[in-house]
């Protein structure tokens, strides 16, 4: 991939046909590493490790993890296996279960010797699927960002507040939150974002930084606890951030200090949006506090880091005491009331089952 471009898509089939390639982002931005996976559990691994993340692309990557093993075993037995395999690699996302269920129900009809072809095609159904709903994110996002715009002075940027990264590297491509800043960058647009870094993965700072930097997006990199002070002095017009799981009365599960944010965003009137394509709504939940399962971590993603030194080594090291216990949720769930609106594919949704089912109408 010629990292120079503006887009990449995230994962694609290798030219053996059965693996698949991804960018290791765990060695963003300092390396531009792609490495192939070969078989299940080396997807498995590449998910619960975090070479690759974001709710989107875990989807298709253990979409296409599904494919591999119907290579080797096409069984009943086996795709039951492997949904099981892949759905305990992180449980928040709740585009992970989507995206095994949507394999499931799409091999289980089939004769075992068909399942194989049918499974890789699917999966890249699901990919190039992901890419288009997220540009319609983006297309609806635009507008709100327009709004803005309208209120400002001439050049004078809209400036965005973004948490983690719901960008191009979380998604198959555009990404979620991203998506509305992306066109509206290209629209001439001034636009500037403000980067969350993003304790303690830091996807902010190594990710969406990088993806900014590589759209000539203007930001600034923040401390996590910068936000609510930003807000207070004015220095944000609107939030956009992503979710890995929005219930169906529109309570949003995102990265942890989401919630804070949204709380920060309320007491200073500023709109707090969140992007998300729809398979990222979990209709089978209401109360995401009370449902939502929340990731626990490793402590020691908390108790070390990762850096790159003046002469070039990336390395980790401790910022606390080896013998310092670390609590690590790797998410939180914002309460609806907090959030402004919810950014579909079919368009900008209230924050409740009401506004969900008047956008998705099949659902209510
Ligand atoms: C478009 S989903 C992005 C979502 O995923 C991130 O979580 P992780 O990096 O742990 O996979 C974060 O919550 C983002 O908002």
């Amino acid at each position: 991939m010629n990292v120079g471009e503006r887009h990449f898509r995230t994962i694609w089939l290798a030219g053996d046909g059965r693996s698949v390639e991804i960018i290791d982002q765990r060695w963003l931005p300092h390396e531009f590493r792609v490495v192939t996976l070969k078989t299940v559990d080396e997807i498995a691994t590449a998910i619960r490790d975090m070479w690759v993340r974001g709710a989107p692309l875990i989807g298709v990557t253990a979409a296409y993890g599904v494919a591999m093993h119907m290579l080797d075993d096409a069984s009943d037995a086996a795709l039951d296996n492997v949904w099981s395999h892949l759905h305990e690699t992180r449980p928040t996302a709740i585009n992970l279960r989507w995206a095994l269920d949507e394999m499931a129900r799409t091999l289980k009809p089939l004769p075992i010797e068909e399942r194989a072809a049918a499974a890789y095609a699917r999966a890249a159904e699901i990919a190039d699927e992901d890419v288009e709903l997220n540009r319609a994110i983006g297309r609806h996002g635009l507008t709100l960002i327009r709004q803005i715009a309208a209120s400002k002075k001439p050049n004078e940027p809209v400036n965005i507040l973004t948490h983690c990264n719901a960008g191009w590297l979380a998604t198959v491509d555009y990404g979620t939150a991203t998506a509305p800043i992306y066109l509206a960058a290209e629209e001439g647009i001034p636009v500037h974002v403000y980067v969350d870094e993003t304790r303690p993965r830091n996807q902010g700072a190594q990710l969406t930084a990088w993806e900014m930097a590589g759209h000539g997006v203007p930001h600034t990199l923040v401390v996590d606890n910068a936000g609510g002070h930003l807000m207070q002095h004015g220095m944000v017009d609107m939030v956009i951030v992503g979710t890995d799981r929005t219930t169906a009365q529109g309570d949003v599960c995102n990265k942890i200090g989401t919630y804070l944010k949204a709380l920060a965003a309320r007491d200073n009137a500023i709109p707090f949006y969140v992007a998300l394509p729809s398979p990222t709504i979990d209709w089978t939940v209401g109360d995401g506090v009370k449902e939502i399962p929340i990731e626990e971590r490793s402590g020691d993603e908390v108790s070390l880091v990762w850096g790159k030194t003046a002469a070039g080594d990336v390395v980790q090291v401790r910022i606390s005491p080896d013998a310092t216990p670390a609590a690590n949720p790797a998410f939180d769930v914002t309460p609806a009331r907090l959030v402004t609106g919810l950014i579909t594919e079919r368009g900008v949704a209230e924050a409740s089952a009401e506004g969900l089912k008047a956008l998705f109408p099949e659902r209510a």
